[in-house]
C-alpha cells in the first residue's frame, strides 16, 4: 500500500510520519508558503453537489472538507537520517471510501512480460544526488510509474488535454502518447481536446481524440490543440470541467501555465471533485526548475545549429564578416549556451544571466575587434533576454506584457547588430560585414528529434500512470533521470536558469575564449545577486 492511500485509509506505513503540525515542520520557507496558502477549511463551491455532471460523491465529499483537516494537511514525510519526501495529493486526501481497482496493465501483454512492471510504493526520487558523508539525506519525490492499484476503472475514465503557452518540439507528441497510452495501458477511449489554451475550456470548441486521429500528429510541429496566452479564469474552466463530466485534466505548458494549473487543482479539490489535475512541463527555454530538462529543448539546440552553421559560412565567406543568431531564452540563456557548446563555431555567447558592456576595455567592441584582426570573421550567438538592462538604458521603452502577463522583450538582436555597425563605422579603423539571423519561431515550430520524442512518450506514460493511481495536484518529469511526481509549487516558486559560476558556463567561455565581461568584484560586491541572473547558488546543476 502506498504512503497517500495508507494515511487516508488510517495504516500509516510503518516508515513514514505525516506531519500534522506547523509548529513541527521543518521545511523551508517555501514550503511554509505553500503549506499556509492551503485552505483551512473549504467552503460549499455554487455546484458541488449541485448535480453540475461532477463525478465525486460531492455531499459526502463537502461533510467530509468541513470537518477534516486532511485537505490542509502538508504532504510531507519525514524518514531516517533528514530524509524528507514532497508528497503530491491524492484524490483520497478529500474524497473518502474511493474504489479501489487492479491495475489493468497486470493483464497487458506488452507490460505483463516486465518483471517489475509496478513501481515499489515507497519508491522515491533525490532531489539532490551530489552529498558527502556528513550530509542529510534530503528532500525527495515519488516515483513516478504504474502502481498495482488504480482510482480509476477503465470506462469511467473520461480525459482531457489542452496545451498553453509558446510552441515547443514534442508537443504533438506528448498529445499523442497521452491518448495512446490511456487507451493501450488502461482502456480508455474517452479523451478530449481544449482548443486553444486554457480559453479554450470556456469558449472554444472540443476535439475528440482517439489513438487513430493522433495516429501521425508527432511528424509535425506546433500542437493540434492550438495554444494560447492569457485567458486563465480558474472558476470557469472548472466549470466547464464539472459540466462535461471530464475527471482527467492533462495540463501542457511552461510556467505561468503550471501555476494556472495549480489554481485549478485548489478549486476542484474545493469543489470536492474526484478529477485528477497533472501537468507536463513544457518550455523550450527549459526554465522550469527542479526537472533535469524540458522536452522540445534537444530538438531546440539541434536546430539552432543549421543557424549557426549559416552565420559561419555567410561570416567566414567575407572580409571581416560577423555571423550573428538570436535565439530564444527569455530570462534562461540554456538553448545559447548548449548550441554554442555544441557548435564550436561560436565566438562569444550572450545570455541574460550574463551581464555584458559594449564601449570600453573588456567590452564587447573591443572583443570583436581582437577577434577580427585575429581570425577575419566571428560568430556570435545571442539570447533573446540578454542585455535587456542595456536596451531600456538605450531606447525610451513602455514596458508591454503579453496576454498572459509576461514582459515583451525588445529585438537584441537587431539591437546590438545596429551598436556594432555603428560603432565601427564611426571608428572608420575596420570595415566589418554584419549578417543578423533570426530563426527563433522556426526553431520552435519544427517536429520534436528521435530522443525528445522518446521523452515525450516517458512523460505521457508517467502523467498518465499517477492520474490513474489517484494522484492529483502534480507535474512528471525527470530528477537526476529518473521521473518523479512534484508538486506544482518547487515548479513554479522560482525560474532555471543558468548559473553562471556552474562549470557548464566556464565551459562555454571556453570555448568562445570571450571575456566574461565581469570581474570577481562584480560577483562579491552586487548585491543584489539577483540582477544578475543565475549567479545565485542554485541545488540544481546545469546539467553537470
Ligand atoms: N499566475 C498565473 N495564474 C494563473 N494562470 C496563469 C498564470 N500565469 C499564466 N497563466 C496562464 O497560463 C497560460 C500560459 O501562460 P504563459 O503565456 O505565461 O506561458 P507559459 O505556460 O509560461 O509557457 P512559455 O512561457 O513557455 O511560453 C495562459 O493562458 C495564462 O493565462
Ligand atoms: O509566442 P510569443 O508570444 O511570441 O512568445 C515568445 C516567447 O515564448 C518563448 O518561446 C517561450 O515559450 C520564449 O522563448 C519567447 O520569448
Ligand atoms: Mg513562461
Amino acid at each position: 500500500m502506498d504512503i497517500s492511500t495508507s494515511a487516508s485509509l488510517g495504516t500509516p506505513s510503518p516508515r513514514f510520519r505525516r506531519f500534522d503540525s506547523a509548529k513541527t515542520f521543518p521545511a523551508t520557507d517555501s514550503h511554509r508558503r505553500y503549506y499556509s496558502s492551503l485552505p483551512s477549511s473549504c467552503s460549499q463551491s455554487p455546484r458541488a453537489g449541485g448535480g453540475g455532471g461532477g463525478t465525486a460523491n460531492t455531499d459526502t465529499t463537502h461533510v467530509m472538507l468541513a470537518n477534516s483537516t486532511t485537505v490542509a494537511d502538508p504532504k510531507v514525510v519525514t524518514g531516517d537520517g533528514g530524509y524528507l519526501l514532497e508528497d503530491v495529493p491524492h484524490l483520497s486526501d478529500y474524497i473518502q471510501d474511493l474504489p479501489i481497482y487492479p491495475n489493468p496493465l497486470q493483464d497487458n501483454p506488452a507490460y505483463s512480460v516486465v518483471k517489475q512492471y509496478f513501481v515499489n510504493v515507497d519508491d522515491t526520487v533525490a532531489k539532490t544526488i551530489v552529498v558527502s558523508k556528513e550530509s542529510p539525506r534530503g528532500t525527495h519525490f515519488r516515483r513516478a510509474g504504474p502502481r498495482q492499484k488504480v482510482y480509476f476503472e477503465s470506462d469511467e475514465v473520461h480525459a482531457c488535454i489542452v496545451t498553453c503557452g509558446g510552441l515547443c518540439p514534442g508537443l504533438n507528441t506528448v498529445i499523442r502518447e497521452i491518448v495512446c497510452g490511456l487507451y493501450h495501458m488502461y482502456g480508455v477511449t474517452r479523451v478530449l481536446g481544449i482548443d486553444g489554451g486554457y480559453k479554450g475550456f470556456y469558449a472554444r470548441n472540443t476535439i475528440s481524440l482517439t489513438p487513430k486521429v493522433v495516429n501521425n500528429i508527432h511528424k509535425r510541429g506546433g500542437t493540434i490543440l492550438g495554444t494560447s496566452r492569457g485567458g486563465h479564469d480558474t472558476s470557469k474552466i472548472v466549470d466547464s470541467i464539472q459540466d462535461r463530466s471530464i475527471n482527467q485534466v492533462y495540463i501542457i505548458g511552461g510556467d505561468g501555465t503550471q501555476k494556472g494549473a495549480s489554481l485549478i487543482f485548489e478549486e476542484i479539490r474545493r469543489r470536492g471533485l474526484k478529477v485528477a489535475v497533472v501537468g507536463i512541463p513544457k518550455t523550450i527555454d527549459n526554465d522550469i526548475p527542479v526537472i533535469d530538462k524540458s522536452f522540445g529543448f534537444d530538438t531546440a539546440v539541434e536546430e539552432a545549429q543549421r543557424a549557426i552553421s549559416a552565420a559561419h559560412v555567410e561570416s567566414e565567406s567575407i572580409e571581416n564578416g560577423i555571423g550573428l543568431v538570436k535565439l530564444m531564452g527569455r530570462h534562461s540563456g540554456f538553448i545559447a549556451m548548449y548550441a554554442t557548446l555544441a557548435s564550436r563555431d561560436v565566438d562569444c555567447c550572450l545570455i541574460p544571466e550574463s551581464p555584458f558592456y559594449l564601449d570600453g576595455p573588456g567590452g564587447l567592441f573591443e572583443y570583436i575587434e581582437k577577434r577580427l584582426k585575429e581570425n577575419g570573421h566571428m560568430v556570435i550567438v545571442v539570447a533573446e533576454g540578454a542585455g535587456q538592462e542595456l536596451l531600456s538604458e538605450n531606447t525610451r521603452t513602455l514596458d508591454k506584457i503579453d496576454a498572459s502577463g509576461n514582459k515583451q522583450l525588445q529585438d537584441v538582436g537587431l539591437w546590438i547588430s545596429q551598436k556594432i555597425k555603428d560603432h565601427f563605422s564611426k571608428q572608420q579603423k575596420m570595415t566589418i560585414n554584419l549578417k543578423y539571423i533570426d530563426p527563433t519561431y522556426m526553431i520552435r515550430a519544427v517536429p520534436s528529434n528521435a530522443s525528445d520524442n522518446v521523452y515525450c512518450t516517458l512523460l505521457a506514460h508517467s502523467a498518465i500512470h499517477g492520474a490513474m493511481a489517484g494522484y492529483t495536484g502534480f507535474t512528471v518529469g525527470p530528477v537526476h533521470g529518473t521521473h518523479g511526481y512534484i508538486p506544482f509549487q518547487p515548479i513554479t516558486e522560482r525560474q532555471h536558469k543558468v548559473v553562471i559560476t556552474d562549470r557548464m558556463w566556464a565551459r562555454c567561455l571556453s570555448s568562445t575564449n570571450q571575456p566574461s565581461f565581469f570581474t570577481q568584484r562584480h560577483l562579491f560586491e552586487n548585491k543584489a545577486g539577483d540582477e544578475l541572473g543565475g549567479i545565485h547558488v542554485d541545488d540544481s546543476e546545469n546539467f553537470g
